[in-house]
């Protein structure tokens, strides 16, 4: 329980250190778009939004209220607009202060009419660059996926596998697993997995692996989502093949045969949108 709470405060702080973060770019665009920096009526919208998920999960309202004080009373300093503490002053504080200090606006305020492109016009590749940045790289999530219990993520591995490998499970494709056991090694989020074949269901155990496939979390999500082929990640030793060779390659060439309509849609976007994100993000991190 500790280590779950434990990842839990990691994440709050991650979060936080994020939302700060993408503050101090929204603060910049209000400046070249020649808007005042502190924006209460947004305030009272991002509370409102917090307040109602709070009430939706059964949170008291007085800790959203209080998270989110905090949240937007960061974000304000980070933005140069409040240089004490906010939360000092009691939880309202953030929105009914009085707004002293909106730093100048850019000397080239852009041409009239584009005072709300924030919110319409597409990102220029750097500003999508400069976004993806700000995602926290996947080693830096690994303490909390490690505060799940190894059932826990063996679980969830389990319900992934049987979802995307439903078909060929089925059609008895994967037969060659019966019994044979196949490892997953996730290196920046040093995760390891073993799974096996057991009449006729994929399962998750902690046995010695047959055979091993090591990459890191984008490479292996390029993997399953098919956005970057087996040969490539192989060849470029992205993914690494270690133990009985026989058996992975049987894995993987089967895995590379599979019908790809096969595996259900809303999973096939999933695979494919986090699998885009991550790689976007490590190269706009390189
Ligand atoms: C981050 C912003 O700047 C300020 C901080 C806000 C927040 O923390 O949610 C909201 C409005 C602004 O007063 C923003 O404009 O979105």
């Amino acid at each position: 329980m500790r280590l779950a709470i434990g990842g839990i405060d990691h994440a709050l702080v991650l979060l936080l250190g994020a939302r700060a973060r993408f503050a101090v770019r929204a603060g910049r665009c209000k400046a070249r778009a020649g808007r005042p920096l502190a924006d209460p009526e947004r305030e009272v919208r991002v509370r409102r939004r917090v307040d109602a998920l709070a009430h939706r999960i059964g949170l008291p309202a007085s800790t959203a209220e209080a998270l989110v004080t905090l949240a937007i009373a960061d974000a304000r300093r980070a933005q140069g607009l409040d240089r004490e503490p906010a939360i000092a002053a009691g939880p309202t504080a953030a929105t009914v202060q009085p707004i002293a200090a909106v730093p100048p606006v850019a000397a080239h305020a852009p041409p009239t009419g584009s005072r709300h492109a924030m919110h319409s016009t597409p990102l220029p590749p750097q500003a999508t660059n400069t976004l993806l940045r700000l995602v926290p790289p996947p080693r830096r999530w690994a303490p909390l996926l490690r505060a799940l219990s190894p059932r826990l993520q063996q679980r969830l591995l389990e319900r992934a596998m049987a979802a995307v490998l439903a078909a060929p499970v089925a059609d008895g494709s994967l037969a060659f697993m019966e019994g044979r056991r196949l490892g997953i090694d996730v290196t920046d989020l040093d995760l390891h997995w073993v799974v096996e074949l057991r009449d006729g269901r994929l399962q998750a155990g902690d046995a010695a692996p047959e055979a091993s496939v090591r990459g890191t979390a984008t490479d292996l999500l390029l993997l399953a989502s098919r956005l970057e082929d087996a040969d490539t990640l192989f060849f470029q030793r992205r993914l690494v093949l270690t133990g009985d060779v026989e058996l992975g390659l049987t894995a993987r060439n089967t895995l590379d045969r599979l019908p790809w309509e096969s595996v259900p849609l809303a999973l096939r976007i999933g695979l494919n949108r986090g699998a885009r994100l991550a790689r976007a993000a490590r190269s706009a991190r390189a």
